[in-house]
């Protein structure tokens, strides 16, 4: 891990229906190189708003995002996002694949290459001719993360990645999405499960009505002492799965 930034939140607030929902509040947040972050809390506490504030898909009301250059290419960081239902095109697995790539502006002579490799990566590479509709829930959403691997992303957002899936599939996007980890990829996923966060997650931060109550890496959040706010939220929802 290191201290290098890659894109902060300052005094980020955002509402919604015209000002009647504030949705974030004063949020100060930086992601770095090299973190996995997993955002926590009840439903409605503003961690999907966060996650799409971080990536730029949602507006801020007030406030800044800013967006650092990575040091080695002084270049913005990539980033790719999963929802926790993926969108696919009524097309082949492989076809959706190259879309995406296409959409992404990554080179025609490098699609096939990339789109092979990555549905190599997640183990799909036998299904690549089958209609992406076709496949299961998990595949799918290993479909998901293979679109987003090919991208060779700085920064994977995940929006809830496991929560339609059954414990097996849930147990094989976790290890890709370690595995995206230990390729140095930066994650940021909002999550219900408390055990995922702890498998997956190197920061910890608890939103609460649309603010931050506390941000800890991950040891610290799970041992030490929390606000009363984080603490209840914790001992609410065990046990942890
Ligand atoms: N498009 C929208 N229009 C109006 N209100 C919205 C909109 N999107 C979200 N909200 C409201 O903003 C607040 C934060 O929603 P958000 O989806 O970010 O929370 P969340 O923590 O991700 O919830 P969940 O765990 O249920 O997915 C909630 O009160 C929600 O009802």
């Amino acid at each position: 891990m290191s201290n290098t930034p890659l894109i902060s939140l300052q005094d980020a607030s955002v509402v919604y229906a015209a000002g009647q929902v504030r949705a974030l509040s004063h949020i100060n947040l930086t992601l770095h190189q090299g973190e996995r972050l997993a955002l926590l809390g009840a439903n409605g506490s503003g961690k999907s708003t966060l996650l799409r504030a971080l990536n730029g898909l949602q507006a801020l009301s007030q406030g800044q995002r800013l967006v650092h250059a990575l040091p080695a290419t002084q270049q913005p960081p990539v980033s790719a996002m999963l929802f926790q239902k993926p969108f696919f095109l009524s097309f082949s697995v492989q076809r959706n694949l190259r879309l995406g790539l296409w959409l992404r502006g990554v080179p025609a002579d490098q699609r096939a290459q990339r789109a092979d490799e990555a549905l190599r990566r997640v183990g799909l590479r036998e299904l690549a001719q089958r209609p992406a509709h076709a496949l299961s829930g998990g595949q799918q959403q290993r479909l998901a993360l293979a679109r987003a691997w090919a991208l060779q992303p700085d920064i994977l957002f995940l929006d809830e990645p496991t929560a339609s899936l059954d414990p097996s599939a849930k147990r094989e996007v976790e290890s890709l999405i370690a595995e995206f980890g230990q390729d140095g990829v930066s994650v940021v996923m909002s999550t219900h499960n408390l055990g995922q966060a702890k498998r997956l997650a190197t920061q910890v931060a608890y939103l609460e009505a649309g603010q931050l109550v506390v941000q800890r890496p991950v040891d610290a959040f799970f041992n030490d002492t929390l606000p009363e706010a984080a603490a209840q939220f914790l001992k609410g929802e065990l046990p942890w799965t």
